[in-house]
């Protein structure tokens, strides 16, 4: 963290707009509204939520915000500068992002002037004349206008001079923010360095928007604005830094087609840029946007910028899980900072120094940024995974235990077999409990046998169970019937045993998975069977190796039915205690 605080920065979202511009990403009007009010309450100063005039989706949806507005973000409307040859006044786009009623309005323009003579088909000086004409048409009808420098990197490689009279087209007719965009993120952090200080020295030097005049093209500004105009410009009560300035500050966008758009941000931001576009969990057209849950935590607790506050910083972890809910993605468990695997600890020798001082293994505090600190157990594991385990389950063991040992060597054996219980922690404890001669006896079961009826011709195959279980010294004989043998096996279960343990009606088994580990040795393979199960508030897993598929899922149904168990007396012993 650095001692003195660098000047305010300004995170604009672009989630709702370049987000859903990822392939198999769709979100119905209410989720994006969901979206933004979390973002709202994430404290983003700047929310784009799409393009009106696009689709009716984005049209309706600046519609809802104008009825139940955000609380404290400004919500931007997101637009191309009018086509060629067509006036401002009779291009339909414009008129439905001005009918979107928000403070703010992006408008995207082109840099590169390969883009203006192939793209858009049409002369570089009526590029410049679409980008000045569009904003000073927005600035006259009322709105602040951020301006999005499309393909700017590689424009500025291309025609440097050129890319420059964009960006001053848009300064003068009254843009506030000039953002720099790497569209087909190509560009690196050592490029994007020099061209933003570059262009921070031309901005400063231009120091003729927002009602200057054009040294280039001698454009009249906004002199000529009506004053009604400038006044709502005036009255808007956003605390831009710059809104009295007339000089308009420097914003980033970058793409992850280079796996280096954050890197990219963060080398903008140390240029000189202030405003930092990017997406909740990097969602963007192609390969992405640069990824706000990780820009925000480098900005804010290793170059000392203020983006949001420590409380909301807190929420991130949740934010982008909350996001990634919503638009029905399976969140990314090792991306940085807020996967689940960001502060896991796996090797034994990390495990160990993390155990005496977590600053060994981790770049920050995982409370930070609302997430959490995990110690996984595996082949890998030293001591120091077993004994903070043993913690986590409520367990006292002490490094000099022996069984502490033997507990280890079981857990490395059973692994070396094909058993995986960093996603099985259920059955480690189990394991472990069995090893301190600490694990309850339930239930025994005395044998269980299966049948399956595969009958030609019909559609499904029908199985039955029966199983032979003793407790409290009481034998029971139950059968049920099920879709197949493991769904036939567990209800057989549960009849035998709900008597003696009611809460097992509430069990549930949700999940099933099956994993081949020696493929190659036919039918004599192992294969390891991971079930998932779960109460009305906990799940656990467990798991069972066998070269027999029943033989390793009835294993690890067994277990999971017997952690069920062990949980619900864990809660009893702390209600008793607690009372
Ligand atoms: C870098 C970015 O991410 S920019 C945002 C990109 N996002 C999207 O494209 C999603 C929303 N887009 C859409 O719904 C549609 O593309 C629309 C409604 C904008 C346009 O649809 P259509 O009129 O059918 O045009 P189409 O999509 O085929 O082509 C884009 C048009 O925009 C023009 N255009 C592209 N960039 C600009 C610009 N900066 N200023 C003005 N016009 C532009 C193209 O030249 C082309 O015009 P033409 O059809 O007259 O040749
Ligand atoms: C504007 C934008 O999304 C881009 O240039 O990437």
């Amino acid at each position: 963290m650095t001692e003195n605080p660098s000047p305010p920065l300004w995170i604009y979202d672009t989630t709702l707009r370049d987000g859903t511009q990822r392939e198999g990403l769709s979100v119905s009007i209410e989720d994006k509204l969901r979206i933004a009010r979390r973002l709202d309450q994430l404290g983003i100063p700047f929310i784009e939520g799409g393009w009106p005039g696009a689709n009716p989706k984005d049209v309706q949806f600046f519609w809802q915000l104008q009825e139940d507005p955000l609380k404290n973000a400004e919500i931007v409307a997101f637009c191309s500068t009018r086509r060629p040859n067509i006036s401002v006044a009779n291009e339909p786009m414009l008129q439905a992002i001005l009918a979107a009623g928000t403070r703010w309005v992006t408008i995207f323009g082109k840099s590169w002037d390969l883009h203006v003579t192939e793209g858009l088909k049409t002369s570089l000086a009526e590029n410049l004349a679409m980008i000045r004409d569009t904003i000073e048409y927005l600035r006259v009808s009322g709105r602040r206008v951020i301006y999005d420098a499309e393909h700017w990197f590689d424009g500025y490689k291309h025609n440097r001079d050129y890319a420059l009279k964009t960006l001053e087209a848009a300064a003068t007719a009254g843009a506030e923010w000039l953002v720099l965009c790497d569209t087909n993120g190509g560009t690196l952090p050592h490029e994007i360095s020099q061209i933003v200080q570059d262009v921070v020295k031309a901005n400063g030097a231009w120091g003729m928007g927002h009602g200057g005049g054009s040294a280039l093209d001698g454009s009249p500004g906004l002199k000529h604005l009506p004053a009604w105009g400038m006044e709502r410009i005036s009255n808007s009560q956003f605390p831009m830094p710059n809104s009295q300035s007339p000089i308009p500050q420097i914003g980033i966008h970058t793409h992850n087609d280079s796996d280096t758009a954050v890197a990219n941000a963060l080398a903008a931001v140390m240029a000189g840029a202030r405003m930092v576009q990017g997406t909740i969990n990097g969602y963007g057209e192609r390969c992405g946007n640069a990824n706000l849950c990780s820009l925000i935590p480098n900005l804010q607790l290793k170059l000392g910028y203020s983006c949001i506050e420590e409380k909301q910083l807190s929420q991130i972890t949740e934010a982008s899980r909350f996001v990634s809910e919503v638009v029905n993605l399976a969140p990314d468990e090792h991306a940085p900072f807020v996967g689940r695997s960001a502060f896991a600890h796996k090797g034994g020798i990390h495990v160990s120094a993390v155990e005496r001082n977590p600053l060994t293994y981790e770049h920050i505090q995982p409370e930070q940024i609302g997430n959490r600190r995990r110690i996984v157990i595996s082949e890998q594991a030293g001591l120091s995974n077993v004994l903070a385990k043993a913690r986590s389950f409520g367990i006292e063991l002490d490094k000099q235990n022996p069984q502490a040992r033997q507990i280890l060597q079981r857990l490395k054996d059973l692994e070396s077999e094909g058993y995986q219980f960093e996603a099985a922690e259920a059955s480690f404890e189990l394991l472990m409990r069995e090893g301190l001669g600490k694990r309850p006896l339930f239930f025994e079961i005395k044998g269980f046998q299966v049948h399956c009826d595969l009958v030609e011709g019909k559609e499904t195959t029908s199985a039955l169970a029966t199983v032979k279980v003793t407790v409290n010294g009481k034998d029971i004989l139950e059968a049920a019937e099920g879709n197949g043998p493991v769904a036939a096996l567990d209800a057989a279960l549960r009849k035998a045993l709900v008597n003696f343990y009611p809460q097992i009606a509430a069990f549930e088994l949700t999940d099933y998975k099956v994993r081949i580990l020696n493929g190659h040795t036919g039918t004599a393979a192992k294969t390891r069977v991971l079930v998932e199960s779960r109460n009305s508030h906990q799940r656990w897993t467990t798991v069972g190796v066998s070269t027999n598929i029943l033989e390793a899922s009835y294993h690890a149904v067994v277990e999971g039915l017997e952690y069920g168990l062990l949980l619900h007396s864990k809660a009893e012993v702390a209600l008793n205690a607690s009372s």
